[in-house]
C-alpha cells in the first residue's frame, strides 16, 4: 500500500487494512499480548541461561531478541502464530526473507533510474534479483502463513469466526473486494513497514538511554511517582509524559524514515514560487525539518525535557488534531503512517519495561555505546547493533 499512487485502489486497501490493524480496539485486543511479549524479554534477560550471564556482565546485543519479540506481535496479531525462540527455523528463514528485502530496497540503485533514464539497462541485473527474492519471499507467506489461514476460513462451510487481521483481508478477498495478489502484498507491507521501523527506534531509544543514564531515572522516578507500583500497561501511558517525550524525543534525533516515503503530486501545483508538474516524485526531508538548528534548540543534543518545555506544541496526532510542520517522523495528511496508533505504545512500553527492571549501560571498558548512523535509501538505522549491559534493579 505504501508505493501505490494516490486513487480509488489506495482508498480501498487503506480502508480494508483500517479495521484489522489501526483502530483503538485493535490496541485493545492485543495490547495484553504486547505487554506479555515484552515481559518475555524481561525474563530471558534475568533467567535464560544462554542470555542472562551476558547481558549482566559483558552485555548483550539486545536487537535480535527485540526482533523476536516484534515478530512475535505482529504474527500474532496478522496470522495467530508465534515464533519459539530466536533459533525457531520459521524466524530465521522469515528475518532472512526481510532482511534481504531491506537490503534491496536500501541500496541506491533501487532509483537512480528515475533520475538518469540512461543507465536504466544496468538495472536489469538487480531487478532480476529482486524479482527472484520477491517469488520465493511471497511463496514463504503464502506457503506457511496465509493459505494456513485460508484453511481455517473455509473449514466448517465457511463459518469460521474472524480470528485475526489475516481473515479479516481474507473475508474482503472471498467478498471479492480484493485479489489473492493484494492479500500477499498486505501481508509484505506489513513485515517491512511494521516490523523494521519500529525495530530501528527501539535500537535508537536505547542506545540514547544508555548513554544518558539520568533520562532512564528521570523515566523511573516518573513511573514511581505517576504509577505507585501499578504494572505499566498500555492504558496507564497517559499518565507517563516523560517518557512519552523520549519516545519523541528518539523520533526526532534519528527519524527512522528521515524523507518519508517518495509523494507525487497529481496536477500541476504552484509552491514558493516554483512549478511542480504535475506527477513530480515529491521528496519531505522530515530529518531536516526536526534537526534544524534555527527551529530547535541544541538540535543535536537528545533531550526530552524540549517536548515538556520550549516545545510544548509539537504533538504526534494518531487521528486530527493540532499537527507541527517541524515534526513528522509518520508523515502528515492521508498518506501519513497508520501504524503510529501500534508503533508509539509499543515503543513506551519497551522503553518503560526495560528501564524499570534494567539499570542499562554500555560493556566494561567502554563509557559510551556507538551512535554512528547508517543510512540508506529509506532509512537512518544505528550502524552498530549496541551491545548493553543489563543490570537488573531489585524492587523491595
Ligand atoms: C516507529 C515506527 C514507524 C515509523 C517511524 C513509520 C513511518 C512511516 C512513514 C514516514 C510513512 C510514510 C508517510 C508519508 O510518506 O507521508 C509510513 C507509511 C506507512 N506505515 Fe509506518 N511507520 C512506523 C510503524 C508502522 C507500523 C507499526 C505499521 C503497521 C502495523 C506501519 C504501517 C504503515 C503503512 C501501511 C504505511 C503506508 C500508508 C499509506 O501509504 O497510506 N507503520 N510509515
Amino acid at each position: 500500500m505504501a508505493f501505490t499512487s494516490y486513487g480509488d485502489h489506495w482508498r480501498k486497501m487503506r480502508r480494508i487494512m483500517t479495521l484489522p490493524f489501526f483502530t483503538n480496539k485493535v490496541v485493545n485486543t492485543y495490547s495484553s499480548m504486547w505487554e506479555k511479549e515484552m515481559d518475555n524479554v524481561v525474563d530471558d534477560l534475568k533467567h535464560n541461561e544462554g542470555i542472562s550471564l551476558k547481558a549482566k556482565n559483558e552485555g548483550f546485543v539486545i536487537r535480535k531478541r527485540l526482533q523476536l519479540m516484534l515478530y512475535n506481535i505482529m504474527y500474532r496479531m496478522m496470522f495467530d502464530e508465534g515464533f519459539e525462540s530466536m533459533e525457531d527455523p520459521m524466524f530465521i528463514e522469515a528475518t532472512m526473507y526481510n532482511s534481504e528485502r531491506s537490503r534491496l530496497a536500501q541500496s541506491f540503485e533501487y532509483n537512480y533510474g528515475d533520475f538518469i533514464p540512461l543507465l536504466r539497462p544496468f538495472l536489469r541485473s538487480y531487478l532480476d534479483e529482486c524479482r527472484d527474492l520477491q517469488k520465493r519471499r511471497l511463496a514463504f507467506f503464502n506457503n506457511f502463513y496465509v493459505d494456513k489461514r485460508r484453511k481455517i476460513m473455509a473449514a466448517n462451510g465457511g463459518k469460521h469466526k474472524i480470528h485475526c487481521a489475516m481473515d479479516h483481508i481474507i473475508d474482503a478477498e472471498i467478498k471479492g473486494e480484493i485479489t489473492e495478489d493484494n492479500v500477499l502484498f498486505i501481508v509484505e507491507n506489513i513485515n517491512v513497514a511494521a516490523i523494521e521501523t519500529t525495530i530501528w527506534s527501539m535500537e535508537w531509544a536505547i542506545a540514547e538511554l544508555v548513554n544518558h543514564p539520568e533520562i532512564q531515572h528521570k523515566i523511573r522516578v516518573e513511573i514511581d511517582t505517576k504509577l505507585g507500583g501499578k504494572p505499566i500497561t498500555e492504558s496507564n501511558l497517559d499518565e507517563l509524559p516523560y517518557l512519552q517525550a523520549t519516545v519523541k524525543e528518539t523520533l526526532r534525533l534519528h527519524t527512522p524514515i528521515p524523507l518519508l516515503v517518495p509523494h507525487m503530486n497529481l496536477e500541476e501545483a504552484k509552491l514558493g514560487g516554483y512549478t511542480i508538474p504535475k506527477e513530480s516524485k515529491v521528496v519531505v526531508n522530515a530529518w531536516w525539518l526536526a534537526n534544524n538548528p534555527e527551529w530547535w534548540s541544541d538540535a543535536d543534543e537528545f533531550h526530552p525535557e524540549r517536548f515538556l518545555e520550549e516545545e510544548e506544541t509539537t504533538e504526534l496526532t494518531v487521528s486530527g488534531g493540532k499537527v507541527d510542520f517541524k515534526f513528522l517522523p509518520f508523515g502528515v495528511g492521508r498518506r501519513s503512517c497508520p501504524g503510529i496508533i501500534l508503533a508509539l505504545p509499543i515503543l513506551g512500553l519497551v522503553i518503560a519495561k526495560l528501564v524499570t527492571n534494567f539499570e542499562m549501560k554500555p560493556p566494561p571498558g567502554k563509557n559510551k555505546v556507538d551512535l554512528s548512523e547508517k543510512g540508506g535509501q529509506f532509512s537512518l538505522h544505528i550502524a552498530k547493533h549496541s551491545t548493553v549491559v543489563f543490570n537488573q534493579i531489585i524492587h523491595n
